[in-house]
């Protein structure tokens, strides 16, 4: 090419007539205009690994749920994050009742606890963020995969006036006292004016909240309501340009961005606005089990990734289907009866909440798949509506309504293929099994015996330590988020059908529990897990077996941090989790290993692996008994309460894992 034929060189005018479809070829230059302008976004994307979430809002808006949720995701993710709630600290601080007359803005008595105990949460947010201690920082021994820990606090209080935020920007960010240590400030408001919804809010507030104890709820309402009232007199909303802050208004209707450019701040973006405070089930489980399976495991065989179902996971598939029908049919029976039946609280139902910001009532009769919304009484009377919901062909009907997500191995595409009806199954590789490399295919206990060193760093840090050219644990986090915020952000039914490593690191999300533990997390084939949101943000969870597993051992249910299954459940070996609970579970070895010259395991590096889609190890008489004193102890047994005391589980039975109520 030459000089003159250059774009922007000043000879020949370059063609226009592909300027629409690739815009212009002219190099990108900067004048003193881009160059400010880039300046300024460096200024507010400052590296920092220390991050303050401030929420603002009224009370009652759901400061504290984004708040949890937050710290869930945030945590799930690889941060370290803690809540520091100024309510908890102002109930120390103040003497004598909090009622609505604390948060006059005359009472000058009690400005001063107000502002003592916001002192007080900021001081041990500081102190927090600035201690490094008990964040994760690199080993040698674990390949140095493990760095140090992001630190992000939430600041949860009204937060409600320029000045108290002006406070919080100058304690945060001081260039004096603050020098050295950078922390990024990023306000979040939660906006919301819907009558109905508030009065909601407050029902919530009034019979969970330790500020309405010894009141009746009548009283308690009131002084909620008058609560507000005073704090409205002085609120002001977030406005300032150069601050970074995020504002949503009624549930995420609307949500603004001011600059959000930061790597934490702008990551958040997503799960807010996927955040509901619906309710709909979360299904998850593993794929059926594949044409080999006994064979293999009899023969000694590895895996291929491509292998179909077998008999008995079509068998499963079958089951799957017929408890994702009685599933989703009820929920979404349960949830018009609600929809159509008056509050008990708050007397709001459809009609009363049509075209006020809700939609129209055609619009929620649709949702709720249900036309002639009039007939409200036959819908309320009838045991079993007749639904229907269309298949992605546009025509086919489809027994029951489910968004569900698979990964793209064969075996777990044909666990939801149901007798040809059309489902929309979202195929996503983030779901695939985790990269084992070079190992791919193999036993680990072949690998341990091969490449000890490898395999003692396993054994010693199974979350960070990566097979060779593939993946640890720890990078699952970052391929499922977009699954977890595509989750979070349904409405209706979800099933995710996937394998043991991903569904390890899933559950972790949806039981609020140390990511890195998530290896010793047991899934048991067959098995369904299902989550089913709590008003405080987190998930109650309840395990359905929906039939045996042909390893001889039943699948067995089992407190996940605690244990290591009968089933081939594990991606990794098992180890004591760190935080000290739950005993180490010994497995017999099989023979191959347990004949194999003195390695890994010889070293001590007990108990032997269990992997995930490979052979089936079989377990000691020591493993199922301890499983089964440990399930009786860590497990509420709705079968129990019925009368069906006894530790072993049946078919399509149902143990409800952890009931997480309402924190506030
Ligand atoms: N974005 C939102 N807008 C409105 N309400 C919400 C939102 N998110 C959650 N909620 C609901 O708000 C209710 C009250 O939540 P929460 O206790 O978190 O409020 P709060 O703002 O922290 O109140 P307070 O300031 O009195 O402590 C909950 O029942 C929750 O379901
Ligand atoms: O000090 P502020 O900003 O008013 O917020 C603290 C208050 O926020 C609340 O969470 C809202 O009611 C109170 O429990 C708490 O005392």
């Amino acid at each position: 090419m030459s000089g003159s034929d250059q774009p922007g060189s000043g000879g020949e005018k370059p063609a226009t007539d592909s300027y629409y479809a690739k815009g212009s070829a002219e190099l990108a230059t900067e004048s003193a205009l881009t160059l400010l302008k880039i300046q300024h976004r460096l200024r507010l994307t400052k590296r920092s690994d220390r991050l303050v979430i401030v929420l603002v809002g009224l009370p009652g808006r759901g400061k504290s749920f984004v708040a949890r949720k937050l710290q869930n995701f945030l945590t799930w993710r690889g941060t370290e994050c803690k809540v520091f709630n100024v309510g908890k600290y102002r109930r120390e601080v103040a003497i004598g009742s909090c009622d609505s007359n604390f948060f006059d803005s005359k009472n000058e008595a009690a400005i001063e606890a107000r502002q003592k105990a916001a002192s007080l949460a900021m001081e041990d947010m500081l102190r927090w963020l600035d201690n490094n201690e008990g964040s994760g920082t690199a080993t040698p021994s674990s390949g140095a995969l493990r760095k140090a820990k992001d630190r992000i606090g939430i600041f949860d209080a009204t937060n409600s006036t320029k000045s108290r935020r002006n406070w919080i920007l100058e304690q945060c960010t001081c260039r004096v006292k603050r020098a050295g240590k950078p922390i990024g400030v990023v306000f979040v408001e939660s906006i919301c004016d819907d009558k109905d919804l508030l009065r909601a809010n407050y029902l919530t507030k009034v019979n969970n909240s330790p500020d309405y104890d010894g009141m009746t709820s009548e009283e308690a309402l009131a002084d909620i309501e008058e609560r507000c009232r005073k704090y409205e007199e002085t609120y002001e909303t977030l406005d300032e340009d150069s601050q970074s802050y995020i504002k949503i208004f009624n549930l995420s209707s609307k949500i603004l961005l001011n600059h959000i450019y930061g790597r934490m701040a702008k990551s958040i973006v997503p799960a807010l606005m996927a955040w509901n405070i619906g309710t709909r089930p979360v299904f998850i489980c593993r794929a059926g089990m594949t044409m080999n399976d006994n064979e293999r495991s009899m023969l000694n065989l590895g895996m291929s990734r491509s292998e179909n179902l077998g008999e008995h996971g079509r068998t499963f598939r079958d089951k799957l289907f017929n408890f994702m029908k009685d599933e989703c049919l009820g929920f979404m029976s349960r949830r018009r009866k609600a929809a159509f039946s008056p509050d008990m609280n708050t007397g709001t139902s459809i009609s009363g909440t049509m075209n006020r910001g809700f939609g129209s009532s055609s619009d929620l009769a649709a949702f709720l798949k249900d036309e002639d919304s009039d007939e409200e009484t036959s819908i309320l009377n009838s045991e079993h509506v007749e639904e229907e919901y269309i298949g992605c062909d546009g025509v086919t009907p489809l027994p029951f309504p489910c968004y569900i997500m698979s990964s793209t191995m064969p075996r777990a595409r044909q666990t939801v293929e149901w007798e040809d009806l059309p489902y929309d199954v979202h195929m996503l590789s983030n779901l695939n099994p985790l990269d084992k490399g070079d190992f791919t295919g193999r036993e680990l206990e072949d690998i341990g015996e091969e490449h000890p060193d490898w395999y003692t760093q396993l054994v010693s840090d199974p979350f960070y330590t990566r097979f060779p050219g593939g993946e640890c644990y720890g990078d699952l986090t970052s391929r499922l988020e977009s699954v977890v915020v595509d989750i979070e952000q349904q409405v209706g039914p979800v099933l995710v059908v996937s394998h043991v490593s991903v569904l390890q690191v899933m559950v972790a999300y949806f039981r609020d529990t140390p990511v890195e533990n998530c290896t010793s997390i047991a899934l048991p084939m067959n098995t369904v897990l299902k989550f089913t949101p709590a008003k405080g943000g987190s998930w109650q969870e309840s395990q359905h077996c929906l039939m045996p597993s042909t390893h001889g051992s039943q699948s067995k249910l089992c407190q996940l941090s605690d244990m290591h299954p009968p089933d081939h459940t594990c991606d990794t070996p098992m180890m004591q989790s760190p935080n000290g609970h739950g005993p180490m579970v010994k497995l017999e070895m099989s023979k191959k290993f347990s004949n194999s010259p003195p390695s890994a395991l010889a070293r001590g590096l007990t108990p032997p692996p269990i992997w995930g889609d490979h052979r089936v190890i079989s377990v000691s008489d020591h493993h199922a008994q301890s499983e089964n004193a440990d399930a009786d102890r860590g497990l509420s047994r709705r079968g129990a309460t019925e009368g069906r005391n006894t530790p072993a589980m049946t078919c399509r039975d149902e143990v409800t894992i952890r009931d997480s109520g309402i924190v506030s």
